[in-house]
């Protein structure tokens, strides 16, 4: 799999990181020459394993972690310099609730969006809590609430202040199903009417579903940033593996033209091809392979899934040219 640089910059980014490094006093690094443009009005999701970095980039970008080295904007504001401003276009929907219990839903929504020096707007914190089926528990206080509403008020404070840019972090990370649909129905309308949204999950399936692009993180590193529907196509692939009578040195120079691998005691050639076109390749192939007298022993195919990519690309010890 042949994978595009990571550090394309994107003009009129919302979201701009420039070589971040985070070493956290104790001297772990956390996040590694981090580059990244996020496009006004994506929605991007960020995969990685646990510990990868997510949720530090995420507060490096949001100003609650100072980045070691590097840049980085949002909405044209230094998260630094201008921390104020660049805060107030970004939302944060954070893993934990660290939440005002004794407060009514209502007040502390309404108390967020004041925090950003934003003018009370009863109307619009009406249409969040109605979106988020939050309505009828607007006078309850938080801590009577569920932890399915209480992650609904988490939400509905992100966007009290109708921010630009969005950042969910695990989102689907003990939630139901119930309020999985209604998040994603939520995300779906804040981007049509031009919000951008930064997701990181463990669910695969959720950046499938959801995301434009995906960036995945591993060790700090951001070794992938990709349009979905390129990693779509990639899924596609195919492999047919086939097992060597006698091992190969090397592929041979006749059998260039085909995207052939060598497993490493030189008995298992594996094709990688594209399952949905007509031509799949392999009649002329194994004619090829014929003519070279090169003779195998079994064959299997098997199909890679986007789960397959992102294991092998973050658990695998071979560098990944980005
Ligand atoms: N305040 C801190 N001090 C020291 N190390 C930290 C601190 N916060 C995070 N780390 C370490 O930095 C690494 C990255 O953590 P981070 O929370 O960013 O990962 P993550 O990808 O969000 O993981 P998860 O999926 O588990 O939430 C981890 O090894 C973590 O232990």
């Amino acid at each position: 799999m042949t994978l595009p640089p990571v550090a394309v910059a994107i003009t009129d980014a919302i979201v701009s990181v420039r070589g971040v490094s985070k070493t956290y006093a104790g001297g772990f690094q956390a996040l590694k020459n981090v580059h990244l443009d996020i496009r006004r009005g994506e929605i991007f999701a960020l995969l990685g394993p646990n510990g990868a970095g997510k949720t530090t980039l995420i507060s490096v970008i949001c100003g609650m972690v100072n980045a070691s080295e590097g840049t980085v904007t949002a909405d044209g504001h230094d998260t630094v310099r201008d921390y104020r401003a660049a805060r107030a276009a970004i939302g944060l929907v954070p893993q934990e609730l660290h939440t005002d219990s004794f407060e009514t839903v209502w007040a502390t929504v309404s108390f967020s969006r004041g925090l950003f020096g934003k003018a009370p707007n009863p109307a619009y914190i009406e249409k969040i809590l109605k979106d988020l089926s939050l309505w009828d528990k607007k006078d309850s206080k938080i801590l009577a609430l569920s932890g399915g509403m209480k992650r609904r008020v988490l939400i509905a404070k992100a966007l009290s202040h109708e921010p630009k840019i969005l950042f969910l972090d695990e989102p689907s990370a003990g939630v139901d199903v119930e309020l999985r649909h209604d998040m994603w129905r939520l995300v779906r309308e804040l981007r049509e009417a031009g919000t951008t949204i930064i997701l990181t999950t463990h669910y695969i399936e959720e950046a499938e579903d959801m995301a434009d692009r995906i960036g995945v993180i591993r060790k700090g590193e951001l070794i992938v940033v990709e349009e979905k529907a390129t990693l779509m196509r990639q899924l596609g692939q195919k492999q047919l593996a086939l097992t060597l009578q006698q091992p190969l040195a090397t592929v041979p120079a006749a059998l260039a033209q085909w995207p052939l691998t060598l497993s490493t005691d030189g008995l298992t050639l594996t094709y990688s091809f594209d399952a949905q076109k007509d031509d799949t390749g392999i009649a002329e192939l194994l004619a090829a392979l014929g003519t070279e007298g090169i003779h195998f022993k079994d064959l299997r195919s098997s199909e890679s899934s986007l789960e397959d990519i992102f294991v092998s690309l973050v658990h695998e010890n071979k560098e990944v040219t980005a």
